[in-house]
């Protein structure tokens, strides 16, 4: 069969892409799966006792853009779904981002009332505050406050994440999750939150289900795309290959020689199935200050699946070492690896049939529905410039 794009990566950033090309421009779309399943980090499984859970983490879809949600909507039902996260901290669960009941549960009635009254004041009611802010604030009882959320919330947390401390890191990263003028206790405040129906995996192979894709699992690039760097040829099944290439994977993989290597921070994740009911009274409880992992997520809660039994997964963070079997998660930015990633660009440039696409492709730190926008953002573009 011919080909006029090819595919690499079958997650969700692929999976927009290949879509888009097959349905909107009629194109034959070849896309390799190096993994024997698709949905890449979403990948979504029953588990030996048959509950469902995320393999790679907790997926919880959000957003506030429109269009992601309608051309999502074409591929799935969905369960409404709104997340929330307590965190253990000194003996109690509180909720995080921490909001004005956490506030009364950490701190005597005077005190707690006389900061959440000077929080309204200063931020009004409602308002979500990044902590590295809250910590410039002049006013004492904002300070203590801060410096009380930063100490037992954010630091061993973000140092176990990320192997530094929050202000190593860009601020960008730790306001995420910010501090919460209000009694929401939601994680997200996105208008439209739920997850898919029958989970990520059926919905991207709802998207990938088009007779014009080919999908092609347990195949990695190498074994049927090659770049030829002389002649500036991508090659497939060794024949010359002149239509776009997206390619998903690790953008420092695709330059010769291990040019550059990008740092990332992995996960390593524990999967138990315990034989009750329930585990934790919420679908994630952050542990900043004991462990070594980092959180602990139930699946059931996020999917309302009736069971007797109950699966968790704990995260565990660590660099990320291939020769372990970890995956790269997080692109770390400092600025020598900002400055890396940009010579990988650069290095692109002899392919302009190349399109980076994704979290790995792009070094970005994508949600979801980021990384949807971002597809269908970068079809527009390839739209314009492929087709006739
Ligand atoms: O208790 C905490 C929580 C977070 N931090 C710091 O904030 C950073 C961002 O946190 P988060 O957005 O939760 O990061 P992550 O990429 O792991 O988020 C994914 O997980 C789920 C959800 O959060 C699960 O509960 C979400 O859908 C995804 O976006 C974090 O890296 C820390 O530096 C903290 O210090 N303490």
């Amino acid at each position: 069969m011919s080909y006029q794009a090819i595919v690499i990566g079958a997650g969700i950033s692929g999976a927009v892409m290949a879509e888009q090309m097959a349905s909107k421009l009629g194109w034959k779309v070849l896309v390799l799966e190096q993994r024997e399943y698709l949905g890449g980090n979403c990948f979504d499984h029953l588990d030996e006792e048959g509950v469902l859970i995320h393999k790679y983490g907790p997926h919880l879809f959000h957003t506030d853009k429109q269009r992601v949600w309608d051309y999502l909507s074409q591929f799935t039902e969905w369960r409404p779904y709104e997340h929330r996260v307590l965190s253990q901290i000194d003996g109690q669960l509180l909720p995080i981002p921490f909001n004005l009941t956490s506030i009364r549960k950490s701190f005597a009635a005077p005190v707690a009332e006389a900061m959440i009254q000077v929080l309204q004041e200063r931020f009004g009611e409602g308002a979500r505050v990044p902590i590295l802010q809250l910590r410039q604030e002049q006013d004492p009882l904002l300070q203590q406050l801060a410096e009380f959320i930063y100490q037992r919330a954010f630091v061993n947390y973000t140092s176990k994440q990320w192997g530094v401390g929050p202000e190593a890191i860009s601020p960008a990263v730790t306001a995420r999750v910010p501090v919460v003028v209000s009694e929401d206790d939601r994680y997200f405040t996105d208008p439209w939150q739920a997850v898919p129906l029958h989970g990520y995996t059926a919905m991207i192979s709802n998207m990938l289900s088009h007779p014009g894709i080919d999908l092609q699992l347990s195949s990695p690039m190498h074994t049927r795309v090659q770049l030829d760097w002389n002649a500036r040829q991508i090659l497939l099944d060794e024949q010359p290959f002149e239509g776009p290439l997206i390619y998903c994977g690790m953008i420092d993989q695709l330059l010769p020689d291990s040019a550059v290597v990008l740092p990332y921070r992995s996960l390593r994740f524990e999967h138990k199935h315990l034989k009750q009911k329930w585990f934790q009274p919420a679908t994630t409880v952050n542990y900043p200050n004991e462990h070594a992992y980092t959180r602990i997520t139930e699946f059931k809660h996020i999917t309302g699946q009736d069971h007797t039994g109950t699966s968790i997964t704990y995260e565990y963070p660590c660099d990320y070492k291939p020769e372990q079997g970890l995956e790269p998660y997080y692109p770390i930015f400092t600025e020598l690896a900002q400055q890396q990633y940009q010579q990988c660009v650069a290095q692109l440039h002899q392919f302009p049939q190349i399109v980076a696409l994704g979290r790995l492709a792009e070094y970005r730190y994508f949600d979801m529905d980021d990384a949807v926008d971002n597809a269908l953002e970068k079809f527009s573009v390839l739209r314009l410039r492929f087709s006739v």
